[in-house]
C-alpha cells in the first residue's frame, strides 16, 4: 500500500508544483525592477499625507523629486520641510490638477517624467441621499479627472525616456470594496482600477509600468478633517483594516512601484483583500498568483464574512436612530 507521505506528494505537493511551474510562464507583463535613485520623480499631493511621506522617502532614495499642489504656502514647507530631513531641494508645481492645461503647464516646466505617482485626492464621506451634487463632482473631477490630466501631460515625455518607467495611482481599499458613505468617493477609487488596467495594456510596449496602490485609512491631514464628518457606520466599516501611518504607506508604495507591482496593498487585510478582489488584474509575481489561483475560495468565504458583519452593524446603527 502507497505510504501516507507518497500519497501526499501526489495528491498536493506534486499538483502545488506543476501549478508554480505553469505560473511561472504565465504571469504577465513580466516582473520588472523599476529605479528610482537618480531619476525625476514627480508626485502630485506632494505637500501632505501619503504624498509628502512619498516625497520624503523618494529624497532620501536619491530621486530628483517634483511636488504638485494647489496651495503654494504648503508646497514651500513640504520643500523647507524635505530640505530640513533630507538635505535634498525639491521643485515644487502650484496647480489645480482639474485645470488640464496648468497640469501641461507644470508637467512640461518640470521636465521628462521616470516616475509620476498621482497621490493627489479629495474625500467628502456622506450618504448620497443628502450629499451635494456639487460634493459628488469635486471627488470625480479631482480624483478622477485630474488624474486622466497628469497622466496625458505626462505620457508623451515618458515615452521618449530611457529605462523602465512608472505610472502609480493612489486609489484606496474603498476602491476595491464600496463602503457606507463613499458613493462618489469609491466611485472615483474604482474608476482609478479601470484606467490603470487599461493603461496597462497601452503602455506596455514603452516600456511604462502601472501600479495601484490600496491603502487602508491612514493617518494624515486629510484623513483627521475627514474623520470630524464620517458617518459612524463608515468609521466602524473602514475600521475593518488596520490603520497605517502616513511613512509606513509611503514605504510600501515606493517597494510596490520599484517591483512593477500593479495591485499593491499596504497591509495584511489589504493582501486579503487584493487577493479576494484580484479579478482580471495583470500579476507580475507567480508566487502571488499562487495565492490568487489557490486561496480565490477561501478568500471568498471570509470577504462574505466581512460583509455579513458590515450589514449587521448597518442595521444596529440603524436601528438606534430610529
Ligand atoms: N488618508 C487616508 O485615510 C487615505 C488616503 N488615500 C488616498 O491617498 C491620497 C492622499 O491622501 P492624504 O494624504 O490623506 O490627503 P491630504 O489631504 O493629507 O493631502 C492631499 C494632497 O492632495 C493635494 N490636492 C488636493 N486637491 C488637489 C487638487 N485639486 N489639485 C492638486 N492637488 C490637490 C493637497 O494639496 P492642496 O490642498 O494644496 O491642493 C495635498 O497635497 C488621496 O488620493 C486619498 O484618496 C487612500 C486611502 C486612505
Ligand atoms: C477577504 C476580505 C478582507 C477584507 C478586509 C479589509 C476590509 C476593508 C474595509 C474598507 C476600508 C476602507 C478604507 C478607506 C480609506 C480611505 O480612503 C479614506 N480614509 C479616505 O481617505
Amino acid at each position: 500500500m502507497a505510504s501516507p507521505l507518497l500519497f501526499l506528494v501526489l495528491i498536493v505537493v506534486a499538483p502545488a508544483a506543476v501549478l508554480l511551474l505553469a505560473l511561472s510562464f504565465l504571469v504577465c507583463p513580466r516582473p520588472v525592477k523599476i529605479p528610482v535613485k537618480g531619476r525625476h520623480v514627480f508626485i502630485t499631493g506632494g505637500s501632505s499625507g501619503i504624498g509628502l511621506a512619498l516625497a520624503k522617502r523618494a529624497a532620501r532614495e536619491g530621486a530628483r523629486v517634483s511636488i504638485l499642489a494647489r496651495s503654494l504656502p504648503k508646497l514651500e514647507d513640504a520643500r523647507d520641510m524635505i530640505r530640513v530631513t533630507t538635505g535634498v531641494e525639491v521643485a515644487i508645481y502650484s496647480s489645480d490638477v482639474r485645470d488640464g492645461a496648468a497640469v501641461q503647464k507644470a508637467v512640461d516646466a518640470a521636465g521628462p517624467i521616470d516616475v509620476l505617482i498621482c497621490s493627489h485626492g479629495v474625500f467628502v464621506p456622506q450618504e448620497l441621499e443628502t450629499q451635494s451634487i456639487e460634493d459628488i463632482k469635486f471627488m470625480v473631477d479631482v480624483n478622477l479627472m485630474g488624474t486622466f490630466h497628469l497622466i496625458r501631460a505626462a505620457l508623451p515625455g515618458m515615452k521618449r525616456g530611457g529605462g523602465p518607467r512608472s505610472i502609480s495611482l493612489m486609489s484606496s481599499q474603498a476602491g476595491q470594496v464600496g463602503i457606507y458613505g463613499y458613493t462618489a468617493y469609491s466611485a472615483s477609487k474604482f474608476a482609478l482600477r479601470g484606467l490603470g488596467e487599461a493603461l496597462q495594456q497601452e503602455v506596455i510596449n514603452d516600456d511604462i509600468h502601472v501600479s495601484l496602490i490600496f491603502p487602508p485609512d491612514t493617518e494624515t491631514p486629510g484623513f483627521v478633517q475627514e474623520s470630524k464628518i464620517r458617518p459612524e457606520v463608515t468609521s466602524k466599516i473602514a475600521g475593518s483594516s488596520v490603520g497605517m501611518k502616513a511613512d509606513d504607506v509611503a514605504e510600501r508604495t515606493l517597494n510596490g512601484i520599484k517591483s512593477g507591482s500593479f495591485i499593491v496593498p499596504c497591509n495584511f487585510d489589504g493582501l486579503m483583500l487584493a487577493i479576494a478582489t484580484c479579478g482580471l488584474s495583470p500579476q507580475r509575481s507567480y508566487l502571488m498568483a499562487f495565492c490568487e489561483v489557490t486561496c480565490a475560495g477561501l478568500l471568498r468565504f471570509v470577504a462574505l464574512c466581512f460583509q455579513w458583519g458590515w450589514y449587521a452593524t448597518i442595521e444596529k446603527c440603524s436601528a438606534r436612530k430610529k
